[in-house]
């Protein structure tokens, strides 16, 4: 095409841009005009703002020298201009419970539109209000302590041991990979009673993974993108819902179903009238919140422990000591939630693997009205992100940060540590849903790891912070079988 055509074509869009560039020189400097406060920072460059710089890759374990140096220069809150809007930056523990625990009074969530459209509109991680409350109920009493006891101990214990009998010894494999099998298949068997190979199983999660890659894509709804793909996924597993629900109601009303309450599709239709969208969405709200974090915090978990022997000797201690109490009282092998509750290191290893890999480094509101915060204002519509890795890599709140130390927290412990200092699920109204299952699931690999496997890593990999920490290289593990027990 001549150079002519091709600026003819493209002169509309340029004008566009140079518009908006000419329009946003600055920012909004609406605040200045009304008298407000606002933190300092810098608003970076027109429409970009300091997006790039406040994405660049960096180690999960770190702050980042972006944030570092805004820091240094302007303090723990700045203000900035980030993902197309003025924001204010938290790297202040206390202003950071301020915001979340003023979930709906005075914040609310605030994902881009191209987002909302693919996790749905009625997605728990989207939806406030009453709407908000009912879908985090449903979710919270079906991974209540009852059915973690006795549904997901057991199914944890199972798909970990079944990952493991395929383990080899000696030849180099992903971890990231062999935890992602893991926590889909947990979640998948407990949300529909797929079991993992079936091929509606095997179809759910290539569906899934498509979809997981439009959330983090460029939102370009055109033939062929990685957006585009999403939403046609999220299409076809409503799809895929709609007729496991017709089936299940079929069966209930001809008194052949077996399923009954036992996974949170049964749960939803005796508990709640959700029809097949709101279902599909709480489905992939639930698979997208719990299955790439946990999974991202057991592969966490066997980086950080490599580094530490000690603590490798400290936890096969304690799960040696389980089981042959287990054996010596002529218990059956399967864990029950007594010996879970028992293994007490095993959560402080957990404890310190979330604290140092900030796997939720931060998150997303926005202001509903002005607020005041430590003399300063925040406007109303202005977002705000709270970075909850300021306070967990803060040298004044934890002695040597970078150092992965579990044993730190048999002294601090989750309950006794300064609230706003330690939340790697959130708090308040919106905090996770799954924290429970999450913990529970890294403890239990933990247990049959260290039992099972001395590891090391095959080749160099080290997390980075992307959406979530992860290898670029998967974490490529090789593995030595041991015969303790
Ligand atoms: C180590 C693993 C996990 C971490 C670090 C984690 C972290 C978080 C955080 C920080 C939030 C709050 C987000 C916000 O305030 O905007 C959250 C929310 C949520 N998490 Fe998790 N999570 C984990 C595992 C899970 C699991 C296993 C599930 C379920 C199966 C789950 C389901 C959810 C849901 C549904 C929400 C939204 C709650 C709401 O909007 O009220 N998470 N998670």
């Amino acid at each position: 095409m001549a150079p002519v055509v091709i600026l003819f074509f493209l002169f509309p869009t340029l004008l566009v841009l140079v518009v908006a560039v000419l329009g946003l020189r600055g920012g909004d400097d609406s605040w200045k005009k009304r008298g407000l406060k606002v933190p300092p920072g810098s608003m970076g460059w027109p429409l970009l703002g300091e997006t790039i710089a406040f994405r660049r890759l960096h180690p999960c374990t770190s702050l980042g020298e972006y944030m570092e140096e805004h820091v240094n220069k302007y303090g723990k809150i700045y203000r900035s201009n980030l993902f197309g809007a003025p924001t204010i930056v938290s790297a202040d523990a206390e202003l950071n419970r301020f915001v979340l625990m003023n979930d709906e009074r005075l914040f609310e969530p605030c994902f881009p539109k191209s987002v909302a459209d693919i996790l749905g509109h009625t997605s728990m991680l989207v939806l406030t209000g009453e709407m908000h409350r009912y879908m985090k109920s449903l979710s919270v009493n079906f991974m209540g302590i009852a059915r973690l006891r006795n549904n997901f101990l057991g199914d944890s214990e199972l798909y970990i041991t079944q990952n493991f009998n395929r383990w080899k010894e000696n030849i180099p494999f992903p971890a990231k990979e062999e935890a992602c099998k893991v926590t889909f298949n947990l979640m998948v068997k407990n949300i529909l009673s797929l079991n993992p190979g079936e091929p509606e199983s095997e179809h759910l999660r290539k569906l899934y993974m498509s979809f997981m890659k439009g959330v983090v894509a460029i939102p370009l709804n055109l033939p062929g993108t990685a957006y585009k793909k999403a939403i046609q996924s999220r299409a076809t597993i409503l799809k895929m819902i709609e007729k496991l629900m017709e089936e299940r109601i079929r069966n209930k009303k001809a008194g052949t179903d077996k399923i009954g309450e036992a996974d949170l599709l049964g749960f939803i239709l005796e508990q709640s009238n959700l029809d097949a969208e709101q279902f599909g969405d709480l489905l992939l709200g639930l698979l997208f919140g719990g299955h790439e974090t946990s999974a991202t915090a057991i592969t966490l978990v066997i980086y950080f422990l490599y580094d530490c022997p000690k603590a490798v000797d400290h936890l096969r201690e304690e799960h040696l000591g389980i089981v042959r109490a287990k054996k010596a009282r002529g218990e059956p092998p399967a864990l029950t939630w007594d010996d879970y509750k028992q293994m007490e290191f095993s959560q402080c290893v957990v404890s310190e693997t979330l604290r140092l890999g900030n796997i939720i480094k931060f998150v997303h509101r926005k202001a509903k009205t002005d607020v005041q915060f430590k003399g300063y204002d925040i406007p109303k519509g202005w977002s705000v992100i709270p970075v909850f890795a300021a306070a967990h890599l803060d040298p004044s709140v934890y002695e040597n940060p970078q150092k992965f130390d579990p044993w730190r927290w048999q002294t601090i412990s989750t309950g006794t540590a300064r609230i706003d200092n330690y939340m790697p699920f959130g708090q308040g109204l919106r905090n996770c849903a799954g924290l429970e299952l999450a913990k529970m699931e890294i403890v239990v690999f933990l247990h049959h790891l260290t039992l099972n496997f001395d590891w090391e890593m095959a080749e160099p990999d080290h997390p980075l912070a992307y959406a979530f920490p992860d290898f670029p290289k998967g974490l490529p593990i090789k593995v030595r079988r041991l015969a303790l027990k």
